[in-house]
């Protein structure tokens, strides 16, 4: 079908998924992407622990998008663990997404031996770019650390694994960052995290609008696409082949999908929008971009993948 994509060797029948903690904290929130038009589903990022992350309120909606600091809540590693084994079990031949976000080195290399030693066969997501613990920096700013992450990952990890960026501002940082990925066996990267500490004020009652680290948190939704497409962009003209890009940032409607995709995106993840919408989200989506290609006389996203112009 017109949607389909193949990252790593595995086929999706659509290109559109979730990104990492909207609606995918509980098996109640996966069995729903599960039964839902999505390609794939993402797990909340896990830690080795169920943590109950920041104090409330922690995320606010706003007209072009949200802020979030929500501090990694999450159910631990063994409950997703154990949901994606099941599901492979019950639904053999599908491939989803297990995201890994642990406050340490250590505890990343601890999930990824656990996973790596059980009968997972999906991908991993490696989150490399949480903004909202308290006193942790975004391993993705540390290009050193990265360095050191994936140098001490793949000396044991053989299964499909990617890592989650956050956004970079400039060009020199797209070279340095590419230049590391391209020394690794990644299946994918997926760009863009939230646009990390961000500060979002109530003008009427003159006070932030999320409680934790005196109202900083991670913005998305609208207002971020430019920033996400440029970094679709700037790494798909950058990475081996071999390392597929999955486009996140900035998704409200199928035109925002085809942009990701001109960019160089394999498939793409939606986060604020589908924390606003839900299920329902999947199947505009497919409606919208299927239309959009059909009139431009495109049948496969391979037609467009990449294919942007620019003036010279
Ligand atoms: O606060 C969070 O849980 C969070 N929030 C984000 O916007 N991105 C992340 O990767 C994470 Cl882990």
């Amino acid at each position: 079908n017109m949607l389909a994509t193949t990252i790593g060797g595995r086929t999706f029948n659509n290109c559109m998924m979730n990104a990492a903690g909207i609606r995918c904290q509980s098996k109640q929130d996966l069995d729903a992407l599960v039964q839902s038009d999505a390609g794939a589903y993402v797990t909340k990022s896990a830690t080795p622990q169920k943590r109950a992350g920041n104090p409330s309120p922690r995320m606010h909606t706003l007209p072009h998008g949200s802020i979030n600091s929500m501090g990694l809540p999450n159910n631990g590693l063994d409950y997703y663990l154990n949901y994606v084994i099941a599901d492979q079990q019950k639904r053999p031949g599908t491939t989803n997404f297990l995201s890994v976000a642990g406050t340490s080195l250590a505890d990343n290399l601890a999930m990824l031996h656990q996973i790596q030693a059980s009968e997972y066969t999906g991908f991993v997501e490696l989150n490399l770019s949480c903004p909202n613990v308290p006193g942790k920096p975004q391993v993705g700013y540390d290009f050193d650390r990265v360095h050191t992450v994936l140098d001490q990952v793949f000396d044991f990890y053989t299964k499909p694994l990617g890592v989650k960026l956050p956004p970079y501002f400039d060009l020199v940082h797209f070279d340095q960052i590419a230049a590391i990925l391209n020394q690794y066996p990644l299946t994918f990267v997926n760009s863009i995290n939230s646009i990390g500490n961000a500060l979002v004020v109530d003008p009427q009652s003159e006070q932030v609008v999320i409680r934790p680290k005196g109202g900083y948190g991670g913005i998305g939704g609208a207002s971020v696409k430019p920033t996400a497409l440029a970094n679709v962009r700037g790494l798909a003209l950058r990475l081996k082949p071999e390392i597929a890009i999955v486009g996140t940032g900035g998704i409200l409607n199928g035109v925002d999908v085809f942009e990701h995709i001109l960019c160089g995106a394999s498939m793409v993840q939606i986060g604020t929008q589908f924390g606003y919408e839900g299920i329902p989200l999947f199947d505009r989506l497919a409606t919208e971009l299927t239309d959009i290609m059909k009139k431009k006389g495109y049948t496969s996203i391979d037609d467009f993948r990449g294919k942007l112009k620019t003036f010279d």
